[in-house]
């Protein structure tokens, strides 16, 4: 765990050190690390006239979460040409600069974040300080959500969005994930549920939250729900790690894939019917976290964007004919959502229209069953339902038809799995979009004999108060078994419905104590059962740079591989440390920094980097063995140098 006194020397550091110019990506809307320094801070500093002091000031880059909202278009930006609605470009930054209720433009001024951020970028205000209030700009960890935007060109009614927009979605998530905390995209409601639903199924192994929102009526009106729901969705995008593609609307936050547009005239303009909100956003945000989706995996985030468009929809009717059911699944149609009445059911009458359905079926084509109702799941319970699976239809349980569609999209552009291999997929639950078998997975307080007794001892009987105090404890409790290794204590911990992400008071997760400790075990139990790479702690440390610090080499590649990564204050803080590294000649520390993703070029404090200081002072050997990892980790084996390189 880092100290306090580390913390105040490493933003002496940082705000003392000179950032250099590099080349920014078009499309890559992070600022360029050189520049990831609070300018802001340098003057404040300068009325610090000790180390002691200088240890108040707060890493800004600690302070700050960063959202990157992506605007695709949507009412939310829309103004009136000739008498009807659509999109307005460049005017969304413009006008958001202005509403004191979205953007704080003294601090923006104060701290010179443009400078650092670009024109693009605004930061919600202060909130006032009520304790019980979290619904503001600050969070709970006193962060302050800075958000980029970028407006895509033209901007989308969403009416016109195709396959090849989530893709371009997908990629620029993919692009800028590692600089941002989270993910805003602004969309039209139109199509939202079916672009949430397949982003849902492209990013795979996702750690962060990705939220799309829009609004019924524009921003620029002066009633209007765009600004609640941009400002609720940047406030749980920027201080709450749900990794989840999500839609936020009307005061709620659903699973992207679980939701469809049930009214044009309404605010409240989206339904999850078959699964409960991930969040409600009221006088506070609560997050229902036994419902928010974990990852079982422990892969790296990457977006899918290759999509199979011969895909359907077919809504059957009372006297559809053969010939139209035919028609709809000839070649090169290779997927089909049909929705059909009830509970599943088709009838089982009409062997004409069975026969279509079972020739496509032989045929290849996957043909998923959903319902035609808004709540409810597919089953067999009915002769009309059981003809289906005999003509060879899969099963969509509760699968809305736009995530079965969209799911059936992603699975069948899948060239490495054979057909079989992606009806099994289409079959299985993958990101929470239908429930799963449940048996054996209730939640059950009463496992938990030490919990009870607890309770019993506080005299506490119902429900609600024993999950609060198990909620309570959990943090404490789950910290304590990473800390020596005790998988046996977390798996009991899991079984009785406690979330093992959760932070202790110093918003330390398992994951983190286990990193330290060297665990690999446990932290390969915790990332299997859906602990964050990307947990940060009060001082703004993730696992893995716990993990850096006390050397885990082998806990260090297996974070990696799962897709972690420095945070922004993390990798300012490397180049410091890597100086005072090769100053010690401590070699093996180096190595390790650079398999966590450290830029060997990252100046320290004083603009050096660790090859400069382990030249000035002589030491050959750590110049060699630091051009060795150099030219190892760089692709072409040519060493790219932002400073003179060493002569040797
Ligand atoms: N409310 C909206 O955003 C509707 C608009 N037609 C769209 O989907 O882009």
């Amino acid at each position: 765990m880092a100290d306090s006194s580390t913390n105040g020397l490493t933003s002496l550091a940082r705000a003392l050190s000179q950032p250099s110019l590099d080349l920014i990506e078009v499309n890559d809307v992070s600022p360029p690390r050189s520049l990831q320094l609070h300018p802001g801070r340098r003057r404040k500093l300068s009325s610090c006239n000790s180390i002691e002091n200088a240890d108040l000031i707060t890493s800004p880059c600690a302070a700050e979460a960063r959202v990157l909202v992506i605007n695709t278009g949507g009412t939310i930006g829309m103004t009136l040409h000739d008498d009807v609605l659509a999109p307005q470009a460049n005017a969304f930054v413009k006008s958001l600069r202005k509403l004191p209720i979205v953007h704080d433009e003294t601090y923006a001024q104060q701290t010179r974040m443009y400078e650092y951020y670009g024109s693009d970028t605004l930061v919600l205000p202060k909130p006032a300080p009520h304790p019980d209030l979290q619904f503001h700009g600050l969070s709970k960890q006193n962060k302050r959500i800075v958000y980029t935007i970028l407006e895509y060109n033209p901007l989308l009614d969403s009416s016109n969005m195709t396959t090849d927009d989530w893709g371009r979605i997908g990629k620029d998530i993919e692009r800028n994930y590692e600089s941002y905390d989270g993910f805003v995209i602004l969309h039209g409601t139109d199509t939202m549920a079916y672009t949430a639903s397949a982003l849902s199924f492209m990013c795979e192994h996702l750690g962060k939250p990705i939220i799309l929102t829009g609004s019924q009526v524009p921003i620029y009106e002066m009633r209007n729900d765009g600004r609640d729901n941009l400002l609720g969705a940047l406030l749980i995008a920027g201080q709450f790690v749900i990794p989840e593609v999500c839609l936020y609307f009307y005061n709620k936050l659903y699973r992207g894939n679980r939701v469809t547009k049930v009214d044009a005239g309404s605010f409240n303009a989206f339904s999850s019917p078959n699964l409960p909100p991930l969040a409600t956003a009221e006088v506070d945000i609560a997050i229902n976290w036994d419902t928010v989706w974990r990852a079982n995996t422990t892969a790296k985030f990457q977006v899918k964007t290759e999509l199979n468009r011969n895909v359907g929809l077919l809504r059957l009717f009372p006297g559809i004919t053969a010939s139209t059911v035919k028609a709809f699944l000839q070649p090169p149609m290779e997927g089909v959502v049909l929705e059909t009445y009830g509970s599943g059911n088709a009838p089982d009458n009409r062997p004409d229209l069975l026969e279509q359905l079972k020739k496509a079926t032989d045929a290849g084509v996957i043909i998923i069953n959903c319902t035609q109702c808004l709540r409810g799941s597919v089953s067999t319970s009915y002769a009309t339902g059981k003809v289906l699976i005999e003509a060879g239809l899969i099963a969509g349980g509760d699968m809305t038809p736009e995530a079965a569609l969209s799911k059936l999209s992603y699975v069948l552009a899948k060239k490495e799995l054979d057909l079989e291999a992606k009806k099994k997929m289409m079959a299985e639950n993958l990101r929470g979009e239908m429930i799963a078998d449940l048996a054996g997975a209730k939640l059950c307080l009463s496992d938990s004999r030490f919990i009870q007794v607890i309770a019993k001892s506080l005299s506490v009987s119902c429900k609600e108060e024993l999950e609060a105090i198990r909620d309570a404890l959990t943090p404490t409790l789950a910290c304590a078994a990473a800390k020596i290794g005790d998988i046996e204590a977390l798996k009991a911990l899991k079984e009785m419905g406690s979330n093992l992400c959760l932070g202790d008071y110093d918003g330390r997760t398992p994951l983190h104590v286990a990193a330290c400790e060297g665990h690999l075990k446990m932290v390969q139990y915790l990332l299997s059962h859906g602990a964050s790479v990307h947990a940060k702690d009060r001082y703004g440390d993730t696992p893995l740079c716990n993990a850096v610090r006390f050397r885990r080499k082998e806990v260090v590649k297996l974070l990696r591989k799962t897709g972690a990564h420095f945070s922004r204050h993390e990798l300012e803080e490397a180049g410091t440390e890597m100086c005072s590294l090769a100053a010690n000649g401590d070699m093996d520390g180096l190595e390790i920094w650079s398999l966590a993703g450290a830029d060997l070029n990252q100046p320290g404090y004083d603009g050096q980097t660790a090859i400069q200081v382990a030249q000035a002072i002589g030491k050959k050997d750590v110049v060699a063995f630091l051009l060795r990892l150099m030219s190892k980790k760089s692709k072409s084996g040519v060493i790219q140098f932002k400073a003179t390189p060493p002569a040797l």
